[in-house]
């Protein structure tokens, strides 16, 4: 499996590391440290020496609570950051957005791929979307940021997040974005709560059958907190286990705070998998 974005290839037969990098100045566990473009630079390069080959970079908290931020603000967080990158690195900058506008513009600034929470549903973000010819990951949330934690309930989330999958599929096809452009993620905190994310997390192989690279997210989240009753920057440990837990299950890219300590896991994770074979 693999995906394809301008004339670069990534290969998804191994588990893919992607380093969070935020450029907001309220995301939960590091907003505000890396406004500065010399900041978000210096992160990222940290990142990539660690071994992330994937940066998702994000102008738009969407921790409960935050501030709204309109498209010229979004803009000027995540474009500068993407045009310095995709002048420096070869890592695969994915752009954490659900405005139409900043999905325009970060494909045209060299971004590889779109990842939005709101898997398009945003005016205009599905044809936006369509139009860059990139691979798009496409997450499941209940709700809305701002309310979505408030008491999320499922008769079933594994096959309610297998059904909204199938829906999006079809939808992105009937808008030309073809199946192959497709990455999945059941986003983890997004309306679930500690038992459905769990839920989820044991039973990722029902989501396989899709044929599409699975990509998570649990770095530092709740769903750790509230295990640990740690704040974010003591939930190291606990996330790199999910993040074992994921790709010994065959989950395709990691979305993660901590890269050294994720991509050192990674590493036994493919040893071991390699002897399954
Ligand atoms: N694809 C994807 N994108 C994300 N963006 C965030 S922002 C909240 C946070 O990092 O805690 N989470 C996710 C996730 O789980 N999956």
């Amino acid at each position: 499996m693999k995906l394809v974005a301008h004339d670069a290839i990534l290969d998804l037969t191994h588990p893919q590391v992607m380093g969070i990098l935020n450029v907001t100045p309220d995301s939960f566990s590091d907003g505000g440290k890396y406004t500065a473009l010399d900041e978000a630079i210096r992160h990222a390069q940290e990142m990539v020496n660690a071994g992330a080959t994937l940066i998702d970079i994000g102008g738009e908290s969407t921790r409960p609570g935050a501030a709204d931020v309109s498209v010229q603000e979004e803009l000027d967080r995540v474009i500068p950051v993407v045009e310095a990158l995709a002048a420096r690195f070869d890592a695969w900058l994915s752009v954490d957005t659900s405005k139409p506008e900043v999905i325009s513009a970060a494909a045209q600034a060299g971004a590889h791929l779109i990842n939005d929470i709101r898997s398009l549903q945003e005016p205009g973000a599905l044809e936006a979307a369509a139009a860059t010819g990139l691979p798009i990951c496409l997450m499941h949330m209940q709700g809305q940021p701002k309310t979505m934690q408030h008491n999320p309930h499922y008769d079933d989330v594994v096959a309610e997040v297998n059904a909204y999958f199938q829906q999006q599929i079809v939808r992105c096809a009937e808008a030309g974005i073809e199946k192959e452009r497709l990455l999945l993620d059941p986003g983890f905190g997004f309306g679930k709560n500690l038992s459905h994310n769990y839920r989820l997390l044991a039973h990722l192989p029902e989501l396989h059958h899709f044929g599409l690279p699975l990509l998570v997210g649990m770095s530092r989240k709740s769903m750790v907190g509230q295990l640990l009753n740690v704040p974010p920057l003591q939930r190291v440990h606990g996330s790199v286990a999910c993040a074992v837990i994921a790709a010994m299950q065959g989950a395709h890219i990691i979305r993660v705070h901590d890269v050294k300590a994720t991509v050192d896991a990674m590493r036994v994770v493919e040893a071991t998998l390699a002897e399954k074979e």
